[in-house]
């Protein structure tokens, strides 16, 4: 694993918390602002949520509004703010038209140039049945990317994912050894799930990879019925939270050195000991022996 060390000292990091809902151009409206705040602030990178520009749970709604990537007017404003602003926007996701019956969950990259230097779409749906009848069938609606995607940042590499995606480890760690020191986790995590596990599932992905997590979140109660966790949130490779937001829309910043992702990894080599196994098959000969276990 190389770290390019001829990188920039420091770079100051905002995430933009939302309560994003059912319009287009009021959520359009909440991102410029909070962008344009996150600039005045000296923000360099300015990560937004999970669908960013539309938040809609009915299906046959969802799929009025729908464009194609070419054709999608969310990202073609997101890309003048970018270039307007003259700073790197990640914008968490969009949904993207891909088919007649399928949407891809989508994460751009956005240069400082308004240009798209990555795009990356979710890979793990959200289908899952929670306590009290509380049901998602993501995949319903969307189409699951197949491709773990990595970006070069002027201070960096990042590795892209969303959300759900944080409950899949391997994912991250093939991100790291393919030379990634950020982590992007934008979510619209539910409330009930993000209580138990969000600040623990973030913690771990950089505690293990020796990487930074930034995790730009929904947060609150939607128009579409929704209720999100919130709790934006920027971690170091050593596990620290150097940020987090509440549930109410808003910025948090950090200011990241890159060079603690050496500093962690120098301390833990744990990415270095990693795949030390191989796994044993249950076998009529059983080549694993429980110690004490009745005969
Ligand atoms: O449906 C949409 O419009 C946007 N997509 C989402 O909100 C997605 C799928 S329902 N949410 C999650 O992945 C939450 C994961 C989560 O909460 C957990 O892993 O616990």
């Amino acid at each position: 694993m190389t770290i390019n060390s001829g990188s920039p000292a420091t770079f100051r990091v905002a995430l933009a918390q939302m309560r994003s809902g059912r319009s287009v151009a009021a959520n359009i409206d909440s991102t410029v602002a909070l962008v344009r705040e996150a600039k005045a602030a000296g923000a360099d990178y300015v990560m937004t949520p999970e669908m960013t520009s539309l938040f809609e749970a009915d299906r046959e709604k969802l799929f009025e509004v729908l464009a194609p990537e070419a054709e999608d007017t969310a990202l073609a404003h997101l890309q003048e703010l970018a270039r307007s602003l003259g700073l790197w926007l990640h914008v968490g996701s969009l949904p993207i038209k891909a088919s007649p019956d399928r949407a891809v969950n989508r994460s751009f990259v956005l240069a400082p140039s308004g240009a798209i230097a990555a795009r990356y779409d979710k890979i793990h749906l959200f289908d899952v049945d929670l306590a009290g009848g509380e049901s998602y069938r993501e995949s319903e609606s969307f189409q699951p990317g197949e491709t773990a995607v990595l970006a070069d940042l002027p201070w960096g590499r990042i590795g892209l994912s969303i959300c759900y995606d944080v409950r899949f480890p391997a994912l991250y760690r093939a991100l790291a050894e393919a030379g990634a020191s950020f982590l992007a986790v934008p979510a619209a995590f539910t409330h009930r799930t993000g209580e138990a596990h969000w600040h623990v599932l973030l913690r771990a992905r950089a505690i293990e990879n020796g990487c930074f997590v930034f995790a730009a979140a929904q947060g609150g109660r939607h128009d579409n019925g929704r209720e999100t966790f919130g709790h934006s949130l920027i971690v170091d490779p050593w596990g620290r939270i150097l940020g987090e937001g509440g549930t109410a829309p808003g910025i948090i910043i950090a200011d990241i050195d890159p060079a603690e992702v050496v500093s962690a990894r120098g301390r833990v080599p744990s990415l270095q000991h990693g795949r030390r196994f191989s796994v044993v098959e249950p076998s009529a000969e059983p080549r694993l022996h429980v110690i004490g276990a009745a005969p």
